[in-house]
């Protein structure tokens, strides 16, 4: 996904350089050429930027288009005179020179003639006081270079100062530069008229241009002060955030060094998982000192081969470890994948570390766009449990790509949700890639079906949506595809399959090309992920088992033991978010040594046993997957927030 990397009023160069590029086609600079009411076209103008990745509202596109137009004319002014400063004052003189006087352009010269206030006149908007140009020819009702303007006086033939009023925000001047009988004696007495006078030596040309190149100046300084307070801001965030993860990370020594001292403990059984076949491809960030490396170091220091036996001591040399995160999780593995409270409560803390705080400083989307694609005539209940669970975990705004028959009756159920009925358009993925650099998350196949075009526009998502790094997870319909061409997904390191029992049975047989051992998940787990590039797996269950191809952990948090459809999408809807969130705080250093994946996955997981069970204790047998949604607020906040 583009990142786009202005906030608020700030416009990126990038930003600036895409809108201009949107501006100068030829549809917009026809729909603008001569038009009083132009808001639909920069409501267009928005929508277009908006599709490339930058959000802003018709407004911000219509001010900034007036600011550059008014820095060009300004450079203009200056290039005409040979002086050579065009490119300071205007920094995408090129660009606007292009679209001015290209073929489908305006004349600039008519623009410097006659002012570009017709041109950005709106709808009932009002004049925002940027554009000095502007206000003062509103204000004067003249053309903003007075030099051109003839002042023809014949009376009286006394001197009269002739004021000009510039208004900029609450202050104005009065300026007189020079006087009416002065002018008007000067044009009497000439016979044959003389020629146009140079602007340049226009006393009110100066003094304009001066002051225009004043506020282009301070308007910089401005937004270099905003940018700054900016930065410190985010500075001041992230030790926040090191800070909150530092108390963690004690907390984590803590459990391990009060589990390792635990009497027997180090002695316990230990259910080791097989070692998982070397992973197809160049895996991931690195798992320090992984049971499923065949070497590990003793303690003075020494590479020694490591047998299934010698995990279980692996609490003792963990506490060698410097990394508090690497050595809560290698305590799970040493365990195996029984259920242990504490080894839940240590992940849990992890997971706390990727929730981005709520604060007043953010805006709309910052923590997450999801997209659910599915949803077609026979399930609308899936992609919509999907969706709305993602919004109930945290996600700002939930889209649905469903097909036609399927959205209005989704929208029905939700208000909430983004539908948008494209899914079997003929040009599905064309108009689901137009949203992909808005999504931060996908989730594919909920209520998808397995129509074949419905499955190949899946497809042809999925592929686009990893050339633009978005975390996807795959479930339902989406599995049937991936079994039906495993390479969809394979070995992307931002993917994560939520298979069900069967699910896993058909990928994993259309793998091995054998029956599946039944006997034992865990070993089956292990050989699927590696199989799939080390892809991130759930396999859901009485005890969720989730790996990334080195080690499985389990999810036993109590749930219940009613079991009713759509629970598997409130697991993939909120998983989205999680991913999310877990590799945002992986590239910024907070996850470290841990696959982000597992970590979201373990999340969700987690929150999903839990709304199950707290629901059961309400409705028992007649919980529905409803009735769990509505227990996600209080949930998350029990396991995550407490
Ligand atoms: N309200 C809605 O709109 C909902 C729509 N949904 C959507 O439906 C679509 C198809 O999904 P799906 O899960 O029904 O299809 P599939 O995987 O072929 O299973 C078929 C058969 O497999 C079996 N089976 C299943 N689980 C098993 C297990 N753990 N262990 C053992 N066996 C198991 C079981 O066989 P049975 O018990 O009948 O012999 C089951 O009948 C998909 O798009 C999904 O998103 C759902 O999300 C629900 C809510
Ligand atoms: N036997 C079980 N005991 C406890 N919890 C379970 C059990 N089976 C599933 N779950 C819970 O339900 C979640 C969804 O699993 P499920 O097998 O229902 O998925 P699914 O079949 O894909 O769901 P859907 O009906 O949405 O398609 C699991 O992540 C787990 O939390």
């Amino acid at each position: 996904m583009q990142a786009n990397p202005t906030r608020g009023f700030l416009w990126s160069d990038v930003e600036t350089r895409t809108l201009l590029t949107i501006w100068g086609e030829q549809d917009i600079q026809t729909a603008l050429d001569g038009n009083f009411r132009n808001s639909f076209v920069y409501r267009d103008v928005s929508r277009r930027l908006g599709a490339m990745g930058f959000e802003r509202t018709p407004e911000q596109c219509r001010v900034r288009i007036k600011s550059l137009k008014r820095q060009y004319l300004l450079a203009k002014e200056g290039n005409l005179r040979n002086n050579g400063q065009y490119h300071k004052i205007c920094k995408f003189y090129d660009i606007m020179e292009r679209i001015l006087t290209g073929p489908a352009g305006l004349d600039p010269r008519e623009l410097m003639e006659c002012g570009a206030a017709g041109e950005e006149a709106v709808d009932g908007l009002e004049e925002d006081g940027e554009d000095v140009q502007d206000v003062y020819s509103e204000s004067t009702g003249e053309c903003p270079y007075p030099a051109e303007t003839e002042v023809k006086l014949e009376y009286p033939t006394v001197p009269i100062p002739i004021p000009v009023k510039v208004t900029v925000g609450n202050s104005s001047a009065s300026v007189r530069p020079h006087t009416s009988s002065h002018s008007a004696s000067h044009s009497s007495a000439r016979a044959p008229k003389r020629p146009r006078k140079r602007r340049a030596n226009f006393p009110m040309e100066k003094l304009m241009e001066q002051f225009l190149e004043q506020s282009a100046q301070a308007e910089d300084g401005f937004y270099r002060m905003e940018e700054q307070r900016l930065q410190a801001e985010d500075r001041r965030r992230e030790a926040e955030h090191a800070r909150e993860l530092h108390m963690l990370q004690m907390l984590g020594q803590m459990f391990a060094s009060i589990s390792s001292s635990r009497p027997g403990s180090a002695a316990t059984p230990c259910k080791t998982a097989p070692p998982p076949p070397p992973p197809p491809t160049a895996a991931r960030a690195p798992v320090i000192s992984s049971a499923s490396l065949s070497h590990t170091r003793d303690l003075s220091g020494h590479l020694k081969r490591r047998s299934p036996q010698t995990d279980c001591l692996s609490q003792h040399t963990q506490l060698l470890s410097t990394d508090p995160q690497t050595l809560v999780l290698e305590r799970y593995y040493a365990l195996g994948s029984t259920s242990h409270k504490g080894m839940e409560d240590d992940i849990l803390s992890l997971v706390k570390t990727i929730i981005p705080p709520l604060t007043s400083k953010k805006h709309k989307g910052q923590d997450g766009r999801i997209g659910i694609i599915g949803g077609c005539q026979d399930y609308t209940g899936a992609p919509y449990f999907a969706a709305i669970s993602a919004l109930k975990v945290g996600a700002d705004l939930s889209h649905v790509f469903c097909t036609k028959d399927a959205a209005t009756v989704i929208k029905s159920y939700s208000p909430e949700l983004i539908v948008h009925p494209v899914l079997d358009s003929p040009n599905a993925v064309e108009e689901i890639e137009k949203w992909l650099p808005r999504l931060h998350g996908l989730v594919v196949g909920p209520g998808l079906g397995r129509d074949d075009f419905l499955l190949k526009t899946a497809k042809e998502v999925i592929e686009r949506s990893k050339a633009r790094d978005i975390p996807i997870v795959i479930d339902a319909d989406g599995l049937w595809l991936v079994t039906q061409q495993p390479s969809v997904i394979q070995g992307y390191q931002k993917g994560i399959l939520t298979p069900n029992f069967m699910e896993f049975t058909r990928l994993y047989e259309a793998l091995h090309h054998e029956p599946m051992d039944s006997s034992d998940h865990q070993r089956g787990v292990l050989q699927v992920s590696a199989a799939m590039g080390n892809l991130t797996l759930v396999l859901k269950g009485e005890q969720d088992l989730i790996t990334d191809g080195s080690r499985v952990f389990s999810c036993s948090v109590e749930g219940s033991g009613r079991r009713c459809g759509g629970q598997g999408d409130l697991l993939s809807g909120s998983m989205g978010v999680l991913a999310h969130w877990a590799h945002t705080a992986s590239t910024a250093g907070t996850v470290r040594s841990v696959n982000p994946s597992v970590v979201a996955a373990f999340g969700a997981c987690s929150l999903t046993r839990q709304c199950n069970s707290q629901a059961f204790q309400q409705h028992g047998r007649s919980t529905t997957t409803s009735d769990m949604i509505q227990e996600i607020g209080s949930a998350f906040k029990k396991l995550f927030e407490s």
